[in-house]
């Protein structure tokens, strides 16, 4: 069996190394002829798995994306042809929620806020706007639910969009749709734009495409800009530069870069391959990780935002990633380099606290 793998997708070769001659290739690279005597095909995000890629895959029979988002694969096509399709759903969702966590307390820093006197509106409540919502609700915030198609079934409070976007601060967690009932193709559009107040925060940690990138340039330039937080932009690996010294935090699509996310993914995909070949699954995600680099922490007093701050940094130190982006922007290829040479982050749950932990664990920390 031939495995071709995104060069940048960790343990492949611990996973699938006993059963399968693998290649790895960067992402953005792969072609048609490289897939004609391909069996299986595992990607990330960058790689778009369409009709043109697939022109000559006349073997393939398994194509997984160990990432949550699919708006890469046309999974129709993948139907059509028989081809079996996995992701992997929520694998890095709790990276996401130590992201955002992060950026709320920059944020708080910023404008000398107490999370507990604010609302946070949750556009999109699925894996990871749910891990959202509740390291806000430990911080003590007002959380509004926002997840139209969700509320057509669901009997959990939702408020609409429009009174999601009164919140103080707007986290953003939909999947790219640019069609149906409920596109979310720049969702955030300039009418959305014009009806935020200067005090607001938008978070975004989903698709670039979501927000209107050049609508947005056009207010952060006029006299009352936005705080903007963005992890994701629109036409990535572009990213329109002169919005860059208008967002508070720039990073470049990494919220869910995590060692233990991208172990799930990876292994999510394993578990759909070994299915798909009635292989018995020899490992577990946990297996695949290194120990933690800081254990334990002992509290003697119950964590305040000021604490939680300090705690959170200890683990995952945000503005670290918003520096190398200032630095690297403009550079020839510096998004996918920074992405490709990130730095190992452990998930806050890698941290074992003792002692008063308050509402550490639903911040995210083992206690
Ligand atoms: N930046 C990153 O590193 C990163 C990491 C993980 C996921 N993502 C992106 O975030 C997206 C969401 O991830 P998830 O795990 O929460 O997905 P999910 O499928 O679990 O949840 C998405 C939720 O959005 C809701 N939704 C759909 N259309 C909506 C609309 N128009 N308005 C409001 N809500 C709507 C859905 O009903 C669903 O509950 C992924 O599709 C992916 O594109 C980005
Ligand atoms: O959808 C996802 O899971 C995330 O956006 C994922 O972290 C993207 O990372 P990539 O596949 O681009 O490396």
């Amino acid at each position: 069996m031939k495995l071709l793998a995104d060069e940048n997708m960790p343990f492949v070769q611990e996973l699938f190394g006993d059963w399968a001659e693998i290649v790895t290739c960067p992402g953005r690279e792969i072609s048609p002829e490289q897939l004609r005597d391909v069996d299986v095909l595992l990607v990330r995000s960058i790689t778009r798995v369409d009709e043109t890629l697939l022109a000559e895959a006349e073997r393939l029979s398994f194509v997984g994306t160990a990432t949550i988002g699919c708006d890469h694969i046309d999974t129709e096509l993948l139907a059509r042809r028989g081809i079996v399709f996995a992701s992997a759903p929520g694998c890095n969702k709790v990276a996401v929620g130590d992201y955002v966590l992060a950026a709320l307390l920059r944020v708080a820093a910023h404008k000398g806020w107490s999370l507990k006197d604010k609302t946070l509106g949750v556009v999109g409540v699925g894996n990871t706007g749910a891990e959202v919502a509740e390291r806000a609700r430990a911080l003590g915030m007002t959380v509004l639910l926002c997840d139209p198609p969700r509320a057509l079934t669901d009997t959990t409070e939702f408020v609409d969009f429009e009174q999601a976007l009164s919140a103080d601060i707007v986290s953003f967690h939909v999947p790219l749709i640019r069609g149906g009932e409920h596109p979310t193709w720049h969702l955030l559009d300039q009418a959305a734009i014009a009806g935020l107040n200067t005090e607001q925060v938008l978070i975004n940690a989903c698709r670039g495409d979501v927000w209107d990138n050049q609508a947005l340039l056009a207010r952060q330039q006029g006299a009352s800009p936005l705080t903007l937080v963005m992890d994701v932009w629109e036409h990535e690996p572009e990213v329109l530069a002169p919005l860059v010294p208008h967002a508070l935090l720039a990073t470049p699509h990494i919220a869910g870069y995590s060692l233990e996310g991208k172990a799930r993914g990876t292994f999510a995909l394993y578990r759909a391959l070994c299915e798909q070949r009635q292989v018995s699954i020899h490992l577990t995600p946990e297996q695949l990780l290194p120990p933690s680099p800081i254990g334990a922490v002992h509290l003697k007093e119950a964590p305040d935002q000021a604490l939680v701050a300090r705690l959170v940094r200890l683990v995952y130190d945000i503005e670290q990633d918003d520096a190398a982006f200032r630095l690297a922007l403009g550079q020839p290829g510096f998004f996918d380099h920074l992405r490709k040479q990130y730095p190992q982050r452990r998930e806050l749950g890698s941290v074992q606290l003792s002692g008063m932990t308050g509402s550490g664990e639903a911040l995210g920390f083992k206690v």
